[in-house]
């Protein structure tokens, strides 16, 4: 077996361009193997400009991305599959039901990802069985986010990436799902240790005492880069003033 990399992220002046406007600019960082990351900043700072980077959605514009040991985007067949993404955009086929949308990742990851007790499995901890034969266009936005979210865990991924993961979700639904998306002991990778996370939120609070790290953005540039209790609250008001 080759031996697996201490870092589950390293970036190495990562710069994201739309445009002529840069979007993340020379972003060096490294993310150890099995943290929780608090990705935080201001509206339009580009922590989900960040996380589309992280998942291979969107290139580089230039610096080096490794993400899981591989150079992204030449290696990103390399991840496919070992990377669970909540975003914004719930990533799923409109047309299809929930738990189809479930068959369909689970074709597009391969292997054994969408056995039928792995998908009910996640229906009952999403709390969506009763939801299973919905198309995904007739759920509401939570309900979606719910389905999203299942359709994050099927390939029980080494990197969680998720942009505000308990946005539109009333208290119960969030209580479960935060504890579903939480840090997850993993065995299946052994000496790589558990689940890494990535989590972009705007709960400063929260997201101090739930993480290993902190990220902070600023106009696409890292302005804070420390451990939790490290942190001031001088710092964090510099974030978003
Ligand atoms: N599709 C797009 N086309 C052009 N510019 C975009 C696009 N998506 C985002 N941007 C711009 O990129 C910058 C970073 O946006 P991004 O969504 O990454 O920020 P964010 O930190 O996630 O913000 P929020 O907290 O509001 O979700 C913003 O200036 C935004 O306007």
């Amino acid at each position: 077996m080759p031996d697996e990399p201490t870092d589950a992220v390293a970036l190495d002046g990562l710069v994201r361009r739309r445009g002529e406007r840069l979007v993340l600019r020379d972003l060096t960082l490294a993310v150890p193997r099995g943290a929780t990351v608090a990705l935080l900043g201001p509206n339009g700072a580009g922590k989900s400009t960040l996380l589309r980077v992280l998942a291979g959605l969107l290139r580089p514009s230039r610096g080096g991305c490794r993400v899981l040991g591989h150079a992204l985007p030449r290696e990103r067949a390399a991840v496919k599959g070992r990377i669970g993404v909540l975003a914004h955009e719930p990533l799923l086929l409109r047309d299809l039901t929930v738990r189809e949308n479930l068959v369909h990742r689970g074709r597009l990851l391969g292997g054994e990802a969408a056995t039928p007790a792995r998908i009910d499995a996640l229906l009952e901890a999403t709390d969506l069985v009763g939801r299973a034969a919905y198309p995904v266009a007739a759920l509401s936005r939570g309900l979606t986010q719910r389905a999203a979210a299942a359709a994050a865990l099927l390939g029980d991924p080494e990197l969680l990436l998720l942009d505000e993961p308990l946005a539109n979700l009333d208290p119960v639904a969030a209580e479960r799902l935060g504890a579903l998306l939480g840090p997850a002991p993993r065995s299946r990778f052994g000496a790589a240790g558990p689940r890494t996370r990535i989590v972009a939120g705007h709960d400063p609070e929260a997201a101090l005492a739930e993480s290993d790290l902190v990220v902070g953005l600023r106009g696409g540039a890292l302005a804070l880069l420390a451990r939790p209790a490290d942190v001031t609250d001088a710092e964090i008001g510099a974030l978003y003033r």
